[in-house]
């Protein structure tokens, strides 16, 4: 394995409306893997950072997109400066759904990420939220992301969570569910459960989280979920140690 995507969501970098320590962790963390392979981030928390600067109403679109576009640079700030610490630089690529729409504006992206990766400078990736109306719209990073692992020729996509693996049920509502080690296909009665993010800047969800997985084992790619609190059993899943987190991996 040499080219791998993580993601993370907004609420693991921000908590009760602040950024967290845990940004330091996952920066540090990626800045190690960086030395080995190659090392693409897909982040969210634009609009959460802007609206530490400009508490604007995130229901109306105009709003959310103006927020992005205030948040968008105070992210990749608190990135830039971490990341240096450990003398990696970083670029910020911001895409929409319509970036994968044809085969030519795909290769002319993909092009530029092999600069960047050749160059070890590590691609820190969100949807152009502030230009993004429905029609190019993903609406969600997970599913990003799985466009960004495939797309981008990376060999797998690990999505750091607020939630350490993928349960049998609602592990927040129903304490009898149980962690999920592999998971070799996708139901779909799963799909149609409703999106209920933690934070109320994200818009993923467990559902978006199975989209992906699902688009990625339709092409003979995998993706571990795993927590963005407590980095161990990512660390350990990447020394061939697979302890807790979710492997979504079809068998065909
Ligand atoms: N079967 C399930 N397994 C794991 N998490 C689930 C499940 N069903 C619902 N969830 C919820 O999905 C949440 C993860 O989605 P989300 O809050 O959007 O995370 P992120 O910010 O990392 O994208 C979990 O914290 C949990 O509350
Ligand atoms: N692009 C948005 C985040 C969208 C999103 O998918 O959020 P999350 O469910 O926290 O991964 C932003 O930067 O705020």
């Amino acid at each position: 394995m040499k080219r791998i995507v993580f993601k993370v969501g907004t609420a693991t970098l921000y908590e009760n409306g602040k950024l967290s320590s845990r940004i330091d962790d996952i920066v540090e963390l990626l800045s190690e893997l960086n030395k080995e392979y190659e090392v693409l981030l897909v982040s969210s928390g634009a609009v959460g950072a802007g609206y530490t600067r400009c508490p604007l109403d995130k229901s109306k679109l105009e709003n959310k997109q103006a927020l992005a576009a205030i948040g968008q640079p105070l992210l990749m700030k608190e990135y830039k400066e971490r990341f240096h610490k450990y003398d990696v630089t970083v670029a910020q690529v911001l895409v929409t759904a319509a970036d994968f729409d044809s085969r030519k504006r795909t290769d002319n992206a993909q092009k530029m990420i092999n600069v960047l990766l050749e160059n070890k400078v590590i691609p820190i990736i969100n949807e152009n939220d502030s230009v993004s109306v429905e029609e190019i719209l993903f609406g969600d990073n997970d599913q990003l992301s799985a466009y960004v692992t495939y797309y981008f020729n990376a060999d797998m996509l690990i999505i750091l969570s607020d939630i350490d693996a993928f349960y049998t049920d609602n592990p927040k509502t129903n304490k009898n569910a149980k962690p999920l080690k592999i998971v070799t296909e996708i139901n779909d009665e799963w799909l149609k459960q409703e999106c209920n993010p933690n934070d109320k800047f994200a818009t993923g969800g467990i559902v978006t989280k199975l989209k992906a997985a699902k688009f990625l084992m339709d092409r003979g790619k995998s993706m571990f979920l795993t927590s963005g609190f407590d980095l161990s059993d990512v660390k350990a899943f990447l020394k061939g140690e697979h302890k807790g987190g979710t492997l979504f991996k079809s068998e065909k």
